[in-house]
């Protein structure tokens, strides 16, 4: 719009411009442009008449000082020109030329030609020219003419100068005149008229102080007096209106905060009727429904169009409706409003609902009723709880678990029946009672303290309690703990389930037991055994002590489990293990590794070499003759010692190499001990090797017998040979029976060894036989686990069968130590091998065994001498003695004697004299291959002659 505005007017005439200018003016421009134009007019008018009053007096003045100047020459060239000398004319008119307006002079004369004088400087033409001429008289004759050129440039200059000092003179006057108006215009009128322009705006302003009062008179001080009147005015009624408004702006927020209040708690009430549980509706007096919320039309299932405009009462089951009447009769509409009372409701297509009812009366401002408030809670929940609660109190009487509730000042709240029962307290007695009042005396109350504080910071705890019943009886129980909080946290009820466990207690210890100890012997199994012994080494290493660790494994026990039956050897590995275990000091330890192997743990040893002493206290033990039943077993432990720390610092170690030492004193001849050497694992390691090879060898049939002629002193005649087992090795090529017999015995691979000897004995004697040769008895050894073994007689008699071989070519070879391991059933079965037809001989006899007593009732029929006997015979006196003595026990109990190992003549001689049968040794033949012995069996009778 202004734009619009300004441009108009720019585009309009030069007077509206002009206009428009002025009315942009402020007040003090618009004065000084006033008294500019007002001074500055006369001025010039004035400086213009000056000037023009000042050019005609100089112009005046100059041309009368030209008239002169022509006067002056005219008068002085008179007689010059008139004597033509130009010598008196010239100073004339030089002297004139000294005036600067003059141009040029020229005097003519009245005769032709050339001027009189002429001086010309045309330099000095700056203005206008102007010439004037003057005839020279002389008397009354003109005798010449003066011609002056003047120019009017000096005067055009002075005009100039004189205009420039009006202009100055009127600028000066005008400027001062300006200021001295300005300064009136200020001090007089602008001044009070800002002040006014001041007070006028403060008329609007509330905290403006009044203005100084006016002291003039003039209009001006009028109209200030009357603006402070009118400010004072407007400042009184701006009070007086602002406080209006002030109050009507409080009036307008109290207003506002009640609507606020009001929507509020309308919208609060609403959403408490909209989001409320229980079914809410209202109906009218006459119990039409108004309005219902969204939890009673989903209480009754309905929408709302099923229940608004009807009457509450068809929703009301028939049974209930008479009652509920009643109650919004004479209850709600007399008092307002009636307590809860039950009713059902029919829920279409879904039968009744139990629902908890309750009514309140609606009236209007005046009080009057207008309708009733309904309010139905689904009773569902609240009806199956309870029927839980019935239920859960049945089943906390009922449980077979006791059951106890703690309340929070740590006494007993309540009990059910299988608490008094296994307490043995009355309900009476104990409810109410300190719960410590169950705490085993005995025991240290810490660990009661340490339970209550363990289910107090975790919630719960459930765990092994023991307890006293009111009997003073105690028993361990098992607890469940349940600390009950409410909903700030704090802590309620504490509930505990108590189970007696003292028979799941002593079963458990039973099967702890079962699991540790072998079942046969008592003794700590293998795995409970390693505990106690990792104890014992984890113990030793703190106190830097020795431990010592013994495996024991009973000689030839296998055997007589074979031969005598499994019970018969529990028995005896029952006997063992109590003799190992009376045989130990306190603190050591024995256990049962399995089948006939121990282990003995001892401490506290000052040195290794004192577990010799307990060895040699086992063997002594060992050594006694065991009596099961009618059996007396005599049975040899082998034991092997290893050293913690020298043997090994581990019980896997220990154990490894105390088995090894084992071996290596099973291999020295049993019934011994032997310390563990660094060497044995690899001993134990070849035993391995050997045993795996045996596995195969009979496979391979890399088995051969050897035999070594048994001769008859009397007639030199080869009666007999002793078949004797040779290992043809792949690798190690002949291999002697002590290399693996005794580790096919302990390996049990010995029974099927045995019935191959057995069995290639008899076939090669009888193929002897069937070549011609003189027959003659083959005796094969048995060791003490074919002897006791599988019916050794049914095993020979099949072998005999099969090779055709009659049995009384045949003789079997029993050591002494092996006959000695139980009497009565080594007699019983020789008595049936004698019966076969077999012949008989006791092997190494003299070596320790000789059960003299029973020699009698033994059937056999040859006694072996022993080659440690025979070897120094003659020359020692005791062996020489040994030996007489056996040959004449021998001959007294009708037995013949077969020295072994004979190997000189003076054995010869010496067995000779003694009366020996027989000599079987390497002076006669070393053991020798079937086809050899063969030859040496057909060249017949030994040639007895060179001996
Ligand atoms: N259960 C079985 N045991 C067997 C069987 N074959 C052999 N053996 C037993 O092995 C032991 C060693 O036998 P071997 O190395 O063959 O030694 C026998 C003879 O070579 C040796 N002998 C014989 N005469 C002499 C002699 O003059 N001097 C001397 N230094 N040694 C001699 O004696 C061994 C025979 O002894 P024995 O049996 O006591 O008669 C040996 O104990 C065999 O019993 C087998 O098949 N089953």
């Amino acid at each position: 719009m202004d734009t619009a505005a300004n441009s108009g007017h720019s585009t309009g005439s030069p007077l509206a411009r002009g206009r428009h200018w002025l009315s942009r003016l402020s007040l003090r421009q618009v004065f000084v442009l006033v008294v500019a134009v007002g001074l500055l007019v006369p001025g010039v008018l004035f400086t213009l008449l000056m000037l023009d009053w000042r050019r005609d007096e100089l112009t005046r003045q100059f041309r009368t000082e030209q008239e002169r100047v022509l006067e002056t020459l005219a008068l002085g060239l008179r007689q010059p020109l008139w004597d033509l000398s130009l010598n008196a004319g010239q100073p004339l008119v030089d002297t004139a030329m000294k005036d600067p307006r003059i141009v040029s002079v020229r005097v003519d004369g009245s005769f032709p030609g050339e001027p009189f004088i002429s001086i010309i400087v045309p330099e000095r033409r700056q203005g206008r020219a102007m010439q004037l001429s003057r005839p020279v008289h002389f008397g009354d004759q003109i005798i010449g003419k003066v011609l002056i050129e003047f120019d009017d440039g000096d005067l055009r200059r002075r005009l100039a100068a004189q205009a420039r000092e009006y202009v100055l003179l009127i600028g000066v006057e005008l400027v001062v005149s300006l200021l001295l108006i300005l300064l009136l215009l200020d001090s007089r009128f602008l001044g009070p008229l800002r002040r006014l322009i001041e007070q006028a705006k403060t008329l609007t302003d509330h905290e403006a102080v009044a203005a100084a009062p006016w002291v003039r008179d003039d209009e001006i001080g009028d109209l200030g007096r009357q603006l402070e009147w009118a400010r004072s005015e407007l400042h009184r009624l701006f009070g007086e209106l602002n406080d209006k408004n002030d109050a009507l702006e409080l009036d307008i927020v109290e207003r506002m905060q009640t609507e606020e209040a009001l929507r509020a708690s309308e919208a609060k009430y609403r959403e408490l009727f909209l989001s409320n549980l229980d079914g809410i509706c209202v109906t009218d007096m006459n119990g039409l429904v108004l309005d219902a919320n969204p939890a009673l039309l989903a209480l009754l299932d309905v929408p709302a169009e099923a229940l608004v405009g009807k009457q509450l009462v068809s929703f009301v089951a028939e049974a209930w409706r008479n009652y509920d009447d009643h109650m919004i009769q004479h209850r709600v509409l007399v008092d307002g409003h009636c307590g809860e009372y039950e009713i059902e409701l029919y829920r279409p297509g879904d039968g009744l609902l139990p629902v908890s009812a309750k009514g309140v009366l609606m009236r209007d401002v005046d009080a009057r009723p207008i309708g009733v408030w309904r309010i139905l809670r689904d009773l569902t929940e609240r009806k199956a709880a309870a029927l839980r609660m019935e239920l859960a109190a049945k089943v906390f009487d009922n449980t077979a678990e006791a059951i106890m509730v703690i309340a929070p000042d740590n006494h007993i709240a309540s009990v059910n029946r299988a608490f008094t029962e296994m307490l043995g307290y009355a309900t009476d007695e104990i409810v109410g009672q300190p719960s410590s009042v169950m705490r085993d005396a005995t025991i240290d109350p810490e660990v009661y303290e340490n339970i209550n504080r363990q289910y107090i910071n975790h919630g719960a705890w459930q765990g092994e309690v023991p307890f006293r019943r009111k009997s003073g009886e105690t028993f361990t129980a098992w607890a469940q703990i349940n600390v009950v909080r409410d909903v700030t946290g704090r802590i309620g009820d504490v509930v505990a389930l108590i189970r007696d466990i003292s028979d799941a207690k002593q079963a458990q210890e039973r099967i702890l037991h079962l699991a540790r100890f072998d079942a046969l012997t008592q003794l700590p199994n293998r795995a409970y055994f390693r505990e106690l012994a990792e104890e014992a080494i984890a113990e030793a290493h703190r106190h830097h002590e020795h431990r010592a660790l013994l495996f024991v494994d009973l000689d030839h026990f296998k055997t007589i489990n074979d031969s005598l039956g499994h019970d018969v050897g529990d028995q005896l590995l029952k006997e063992v293990a109590g003799r190992l275990h009376d045989a130990l000091r306190a603190g050591d330890v024995v256990g049962r590794l399995g089948g006939d192997e121990f282990v003995v743990l001892l401490r506290n040893l000052d040195e290794g070499e004192d577990a010799s002493y307990v060895a040699n206290r086992m063997l002594a033990r060992l050594a006694q003759p065991f009596q099961l039943n009618e059996h007396e077993l005599v049975v040899t432990p082998s034991l092997g010692i290893s050293l913690y720390p020298v043997d090994g610092e581990d019980y896997d170690t220990l154990v490894r190499n105390a088995d090894a030492a084992m071996y290596h004193a099973k291999e020295n001849g049993r019934n011994t001990y032997r310390f563990y050497t660094a060497d044995m694992n690899a001993r134990a390691l070849e035993i391995l090797s050997v045993e795996n090879q045996l596995r195969r060898a009979l496979e391979r049939d890399e088995f051969v017998l050897h035999y070594q002629p048994q001769v008859d002193m009397g007639s030199g005649r080869i009666v007999g040979v002793e078949a004797l087992i040779r290992w043809r090795h792949p690798e190690r090529g002949l291999v002697g029976p002590m290399q693996f017999i005794p580790i096919a015995e302990e390996r049990g691979l010995i029974g099927a060894i045995g019935q191959w000897v057995l069995r290639e004995a008899c076939r090669q004697n009888q193929a002897w036989q069937a070549e011609g040769l003189p027959p003659i008895e083959v005796a094969v050894n048995l060791s003490a686990m074919q002897f006791y073994g599988r019916d050794l007689a049914q095993d020979i008699t099949a072998i005999l069968a099969e090779t055709g071989l009659a049995p009384r070519w045949l003789a079997l070879e029993v050591t002494e130590s092996v006959i000695v391991q139980d009497v009565e059933s080594t007699i019983a079965t020789l008595a049936a091998l004698k019966g076969m037809g077999l012949k008989l001989a006791i092997d190494d006899f003299g070596t320790g065994y000789s059960s003299l007593s029973y020699l009698k009732r033994f059937k056999v029929d040859k006694l072996k001498v022993d080659r440690s006997f025979v070897m120094d015979v003659p020359g020692d006196a005791d062996d020489s003695a040994i030996t007489r003595a056996i040959v004449n026990l021998a001959r007294n109990l009708g037995l013949q004697v077969i020295a072994e190992g004979v190997e000189t003549p003076e054995q010869w001689s010496f067995l000779k004299n003694e009366g020996c049968d027989e000599v079987q040794g390497y002076l006669i033949s070393p053991p020798l291959p079937a086809e050899d012995l063969a030859k040496r069996l057909a060249r017949g009778a030994w040639r007895l002659g060179s001996i």
